[in-house]
């Protein structure tokens, strides 16, 4: 029998990536980048030049649905598969990003009575301007005391798709009320390949407070939350919630002619960019926590009994693997941090000594980062460019340095901000490990591990626990492969489940980070300073940081 092949699709926050995979040992056959043509809209809105308010983060829908139309033709075209041979299609997410679409499917922001209005846009999972919403929610949410919250680290994130939904509502009502439904972009996709909506278990688990038991949180919560509220969950994010690998549908025939895919191949339901790669890099037991490192950090593990955990956002039944509880924890920003230092930070006579050392200006601080034993810089961060979404779920915090001097150099700042994230995992790790959910095991996939080797010894270093890096380099994309393979079937030529596909197709380097004693200790010294800093500025002993957004919204 031909070989047969499944498409994965990672929709990431700027770029949508295609790969083509052999689904007999998960090789990567080809893969093909779509760089999104509107990137992240969060100063003004591309067909009025509207200005955005402050922590607004928007996106183009057709941004994704380019990403179908020219990577898929190009994995297809480069690899010469026969597109017979192709049996599913899976795609992952960033996640909550999140739409109003009308009753036919289509967004608001694609109607033109409703385009100006930005709240007609994908909100993007770093919209972060629904803060007084969430806060909202979760005052009201403890006060009744609603179980739910336990289940979400204690705090329901601005990101989501309830705060998201209640501030369209609260600023542009004449949107909620002509919206049919607010769905996932993850959804939608899946919606314009099959052609029918199908709302995915993980996203719903993990974004919309939805449990597989207790369906979403009772209408007299939304009503005390408002009045117009109520019949939200009946209306708006109305119809079935699917587990992960069930078969939306399959690719109707106008998608295959403009995909060159074979109308009918399966497409799995949507999934979350950071969930999809727990398969992806082969974890499909407890113990092992895998983190998707990019733009942010998620951090997940899978458990067997349902523990709270302070500031984890989230655990939800078969929401990584089917069988088990999947944890959610997560760091905002991360590879954000350090772009946002080599953009607005790093001085032109660096950027000239990388150019004549040959090295782009990641590699070259790294380099120089490198020669710094741990705490030799005298300096310390708090990883709050983009607030903090775990353990202290609290989007108004902000980044700080401590430490600067007259020779602070460049890379000193570089290595102190790639320790802090390093740092805020390990308060992840922590708060799992101290919890009940064992951490013996770290797993990294996303773009940071295979960019810098000097991150990863740091990460391993301070957590002083071994890493294993993911053999691919489009993991997320990988696992959403495996699940397309999984919506076909082993009838079909793909697999019975997200075990056996991953067991087949997902591997590791051999080649891991090891702690170094000496440099565990020193970062050990540094973590309980970290965790000072951490606790005096995120738990409420100085709000400077609040303060100043304060006043910055007011002048
Ligand atoms: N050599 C590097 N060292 C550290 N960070 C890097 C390096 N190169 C790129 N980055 C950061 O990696 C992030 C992109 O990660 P990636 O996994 O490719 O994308 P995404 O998170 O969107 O899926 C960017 O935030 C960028 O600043
Ligand atoms: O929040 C989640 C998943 O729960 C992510 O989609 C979000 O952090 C964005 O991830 P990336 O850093 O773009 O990979």
């Amino acid at each position: 029998m031909a070989k047969k092949f499944a498409i994965g699709i990672d929709y990431g926050t700027l770029s949508g990536r295609a790969v083509l995979v052999d689904l007999s040992d998960g090789t990567e056959v080809t893969d093909h980048v779509t760089p999104y043509a509107h990137s992240v809209i969060d100063e003004f809105l591309p067909v009025s030049n509207r200005k955005l308010e402050h922590d607004w983060a928007l996106e183009h829908p057709n941004d994704y649905l380019d990403v179908l139309k020219i990577s898929v033709p190009a994995v297809m075209k480069e690899s010469g598969v026969n597109p017979e041979d192709v049996i599913g299609l899976g795609i992952d997410f960033t996640a909550n990003t999140m739409m109003p679409i009308d009753t036919n499917g289509e967004p608001l922001c694609f109607d033109p009575n409703y385009m100006d209005n930005p709240h007609s846009w994908v909100k993007l999972w770093k919209h972060h301007a629904a803060q007084s919403e969430a806060d909202l929610i979760n005052e009201i949410a403890t006060k009744r005391d609603e179980a739910f919250l336990n289940r979400y680290g204690g705090k329901i994130s601005s990101e989501w798709m309830i705060p998201k939904v209640w501030q369209i509502l609260n600023e542009a009502p004449e949107i909620y009320d002509y919206t049919d439904q607010f769905i996932e972009a993850t959804d939608w996709v899946v919606s314009k390949m099959t052609g029918k909506i199908s709302r995915n278990s993980c996203s719903a688990g993990y974004k919309s407070i939805w449990n597989k038991k207790d369906g979403y949180p009772s209408k007299d919560f939304f009503k005390a939350l408002d009045p117009r509220l109520e019949d939200l969950t009946d209306t708006k994010l109305r119809g079935e919630i699917v587990p992960l690998g069930t078969k939306a549908g399959e690719l109707t025939a106008d998608m295959a002619s403009q995909l060159g895919l074979r109308a009918g191949i399966a497409i799995a339901v949507g999934n979350v960019d950071a969930h999809a790669a727990v398969p992806g890099v082969g974890v499909v037991t407890p113990g092992k926590l895998v983190m998707a490192m990019g733009t942010s950090i998620c951090h997940m593990i899978l458990g067997t009994e349902e523990r709270e955990v302070e500031g984890m956002c989230g655990v939800v039944e078969d929401g990584i693997i089917p069988g088990y509880l999947g944890y959610e924890a997560g760091q905002s920003a991360v590879g954000d941090i350090f772009a946002w230092y080599i953009d607005q930070g790093v001085p032109a006579y660096t950027y000239k000594l990388a150019e004549i050392a040959g090295l782009n200006i990641h590699e070259y601080l790294e380099l120089k980062a490198s020669e710094y034993r741990p705490g030799e810089t005298g300096l310390l961060a708090l990883d709050w460019w983009n607030g903090n979404r775990s353990v202290l779920v609290d989007t108004n915090l902000t980044g700080m340095i401590v430490g600067y001097t007259l020779l602070t150099k460049p890379e000193e700042i570089y290595r102190t901000l790639l320790e802090a994230t390093a740092f805020g995992t390990r308060k992840i790790v922590d708060a799992f490990h101290n919890n009940g959910i064992p951490v013996e095991e770290l797993y990294a996939c996303g773009g940071l591990p295979q960019k810098n080797k000097l991150l990863m010894q740091i990460y391993a270093d301070v957590m002083n626990r071994e890493i294993k890096i993911a053999a691919s380099k489009q993991t997320p994309a990988l696992g959403a492969a495996m699940f397309g393979a999984v919506a076909a079937g082993s009838v079909n030529g793909g697999y019975d489940s997200i075990v056996d596909a991953a067991e087949q197709m997902a591997r590791v380097h051999e080649e891991s980070y090891k702690p170094i004693k000496e440099n565990v200790l020193v970062y050990e010294k540094l973590y309980q300073e970290y965790s000072k800093l951490h606790d005096y500025f995120g738990r409420g002993e100085n709000d400077v940081m609040k303060n100043l957004k304060a006043i910055k919204e007011t002048t």
